[in-house]
């Protein structure tokens, strides 16, 4: 089993699209990929995706491996991939049409695209079956998590990545968190089309990262945020779905018409992050009641939401929630990840009383809004092998029924989570543990 992380964008979502620096952290909400070996005479490779109601099965041997092996084309675990193949993009599209829906097919595609790269024609057939406790097009980073834990398990399953071990050296996990990485590029690609990377590259590596890809044809540069400070943050999802691919092309659609004016709108955005970078790693940065270092972080958020605002990614839903938050003068509200419903965030103002934040639950719960309790910062991706739980005081092997069989995102978390299974020899293992926290370093 592996498991990789969702993500919230503090600075600089859309405008990171444009090689614009942005700040993201990981979440403590997760996605959970089960691998078991499927056993009888038929070599079937199987999708469980309950979340999305996809349930699909494939015959090994009729995939189309002779387009993905083309001597001098094929690409190999250790490549970095920078766009799709359209090639092997319309070799995949027969076997996901008869999937119905986009969000099945195109979670369908990502995993094929990786499979017939990654896997073998010899694998053993097996079924992947995935639960996620991130909630889906919400703006923290689904597909991102699903995609680091594809890219995570086929390598793992094919041999070509290590397992986090105790002798492993720093620079050898930075490597695997790497292929891990470029990968869940692959993936993210296939789910929305033109991603920057900021929300596989924070999945894949966990903590915080100022993120910046200035030149699209080389590897962005990502700097680990080791010093990022407990944000005191309130996270609110609108429960209006929406696409990421959609909005992107939005803003892209807007660039087009307005070129000039879209575009230093988007540097605004980049000297916001810059500027919310320096406030972060100044060595006297505090966040407590009456410090100035937050009031200016939270005026950079305010600042920044108008900002999305213009560029049109923002949504009657997330304005009510921005309206309720000014309201109670609780903080400084923006809008997180593609926008368009989705999740917001507030900074929240340290020396608030908790009778008003109460009243502004009830509030946001009254109009249908969803809270979540979380924490930023958090472990990247992660492998639980053997797939072992504690049930009832014993040890037991994790099957596909018993994963299925979770009930709601607490079921899930207590039979496979971090916090239940703990970590060490017999619970989860993450590459980034072995990666010094002072390091500067670059994922991708
Ligand atoms: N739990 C899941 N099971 C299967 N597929 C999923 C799951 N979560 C996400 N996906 C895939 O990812 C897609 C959602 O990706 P999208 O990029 O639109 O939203 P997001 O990643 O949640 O938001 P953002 O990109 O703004 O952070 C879904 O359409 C689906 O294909
Ligand atoms: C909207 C966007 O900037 C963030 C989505 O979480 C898209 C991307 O960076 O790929």
């Amino acid at each position: 089993m592996v498991s990789a992380p969702g993500k919230v964008i503090v600075y600089g979502e859309h405008s990171v699209v444009y090689g614009k620096a942005a700040i993201a952290a990981a979440l403590s909400l997760r996605s959970y990929l089960l691998v078991t070996p499927l056993l009888g005479i038929t070599r079937k490779l199987t999708l469980r995706f309950p979340d999305i109601g996809l349930d699909h099965s494939w015959h090994i041997d009729s995939l189309p491996w002779d387009t993905f092996s083309v001597p001098g084309e094929k690409k190999f675990y250790f490549d970095a991939v920078e766009r799709l193949d359209t090639n092997l993009v319309d070799a995949i599209n027969p076997l996901v049409a008869d999937i119905p829906g986009n969000v099945r097919k195109v979670a369908a595609l990502a995993f094929l695209y990786m499979y017939l790269v990654l896997g073998s024609k010899d694998a053993p057939a097996s079924a992947y079956t995935l639960r996620s406790t991130v909630p889906i097009g919400a703006g923290l980073g689904s597909s991102a998590s699903i995609s680091v834990c594809l890219s995570a398990a086929l390598q793992l399953q094919m041999g070509t990545l290590d397992t986090p071990y105790s002798g492993m050296t720093a620079s050898e996990a930075l490597l695997e968190l790497k292929r891990i990485n470029n990968w869940a590029f692959v993936g993210e690609m296939c789910i929305h089309g033109n991603p920057s990377g900021v929300d596989n590259t924070v999945s894949t590596g966990g903590r915080a990262v100022l993120f910046k890809r200035a030149d699209p044809t080389l590897p962005p540069q990502v700097t680990h945020l080791s010093g990022f400070p407990e944000l005191p943050l309130l996270l609110v999802n609108t429960k209006h779905p929406r696409s990421t691919a959609v909005l992107v092309a939005g803003v892209r659609s807007l660039l087009s018409k307005h070129e000039s004016i879209t575009r230093s709108v988007l540097e605004t955005m980049d000297l916001i992050t810059i500027e919310a970078h320096s406030i972060i790693c100044d060595p006297d940065f505090s966040s407590s009641a009456g410090s100035p270092y937050l009031d200016r972080l939270g005026e950079l958020i305010r600042i920044n939401h108008g900002l999305l605002i213009s560029l049109g990614v923002s949504h009657p839903k997330l304005e009510r929630i921005r309206e309720l938050v000014d309201h109670a003068g609780v903080g400084w509200t923006k809008l997180t990840g593609a926008g368009g419903g989705g999740c917001s965030i507030t900074l929240l103002r340290p020396d608030v009383e908790q009778s008003i934040l109460d009243e502004l639950d009830v509030k946001l719960s009254n109009e249908g809004f969803e809270k979540y309790k979380t924490t930023l910062g958090g472990d990247g991706v992660g492998v639980l092998w053997p797939a072992v739980a504690n049930v009832d005081n014993k040890e037991v092997q994790i099957t596909e029924d018993m994963f299925l069989a979770a009930v709601g995102v607490e079921g899930a978390e207590g039979l496979v989570g971090v916090g239940a299974l703990g970590k060490g020899d017999t619970g989860w293992k993450f590459w980034g543990d072995l990666v010094s926290a002072e390091s500067h370093f670059t994922l991708h």
